[in-house]
């Protein structure tokens, strides 16, 4: 992978797990720079991933190559107002991981047709099993593409959309996903402490469910998942009668409304920032 200098422009939740993975593959850590306002969270990247860190965006845009827009979609405007006024940004390279914000108005916000990759990463990019969705347009040359490819890839997998609408489908589906099956396991967890057993024990059954369901998905590739569910439900059993249960609950309803509900937001958000 290129070793480019990238520096990330707000040191959050999302910052965290994309460096976290890009140390754990080898990227130089004096080649990643992060920017905050304020120190706690910086400190603690440097104190962990031994990277450099600034409270200041004007010098973060200075170091890096590549810059990635990593502050919440409503400060956007503002952080990209400053960054514009202070620095020149040509040849630099602009990721952006905020939700709902199209690149033409990305490169409104930075005040020129500056190349700039849209990408949908999700946490999980934390521990490397991260899945990421991505769109560029014409502004950004193929060798930006393989390395913003090769960066991601790094924390996890990654699809490229041929629209950039698919970006809010990628939301729906991976960015957003990871708190749908917390709040599935929580229910679960809820649910076996009310049947007696205590917290850790509940927690230990749920999760190392979800983690032996999700490896025997991801190995046998080849197995639709309806198979995968017929293989653990006995006729006239137990898992029949809870998978019945949420089937003629609606689940099916409940999760496409959930991803709709996911895909609205972002079209709302692009148009009221
Ligand atoms: N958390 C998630 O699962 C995902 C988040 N995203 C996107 O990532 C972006 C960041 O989200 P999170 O990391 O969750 O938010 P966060 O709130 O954890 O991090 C944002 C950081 O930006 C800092 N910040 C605020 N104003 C700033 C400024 N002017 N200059 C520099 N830093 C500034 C804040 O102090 C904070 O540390 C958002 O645009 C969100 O849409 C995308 C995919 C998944
Ligand atoms: O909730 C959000 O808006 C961000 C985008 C995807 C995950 N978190």
């Amino acid at each position: 992978m290129q070793q480019k200098k990238l520096a990330f422009i707000g040191a959050g939740n999302m910052s965290r797990s994309i460096i976290s993975g890009l140390i754990q593959s080898g990227y130089d850590k004096t080649r990643i720079l992060a920017s905050n306002p304020s120190t706690p969270k910086l400190d603690k990247l440097k104190e962990e991933f031994g990277i450099q860190i600034t409270q200041s965006n004007d010098e973060a845009c200075q170091f890096a190559d590549a810059i990635v827009l990593a502050v919440k979609p409503q400060m956007m405007g503002d952080m990209c107002a400053d960054l514009q006024q202070n620095n020149d940004l040509s040849g630099k390279l602009f990721l952006s991981i905020a939700a709902g914000l199209p690149v033409s108005r990305l490169q409104e916000m930075l005040g020129g047709e500056y190349p700039v990759v849209r990408i949908m990463p999700n946490t999980p990019s934390l521990l490397s099993k991260g899945m990421s969705g991505m769109y560029a347009d014409n502004t950004v040359s193929e060798d930006d593409r393989t390395y913003v490819d090769d960066v991601m890839n790094s924390v996890g997998e990654t699809v490229w959309v041929e629209e950039e609408d698919g970006i809010n489908g990628v939301i729906a589906a991976a960015g957003s996903s990871p708190a749908y099956f917390f709040l599935f396991l929580q229910a679960m967890q809820d649910e076996a402490i009310n049947m007696g057993f205590d917290k850790a024990q509940s927690r230990l059954m749920v999760q190392q469910a979800m983690l032996g369901a999700a490896e025997m998905v991801c190995h046998n590739p080849d197995l639709e998942l309806s198979e995968l569910r017929a293989q653990v439900t006995s006729k006239g059993g137990t898992t029949a009668a809870a998978v019945n249960t949420l089937i003629d609950q609606g689940l099916s309803d409940i999760v496409s409304n959930a991803m709709r509900a996911a895909v609205a937001r972002a079209e709302e958000m692009a148009k009221q920032l």
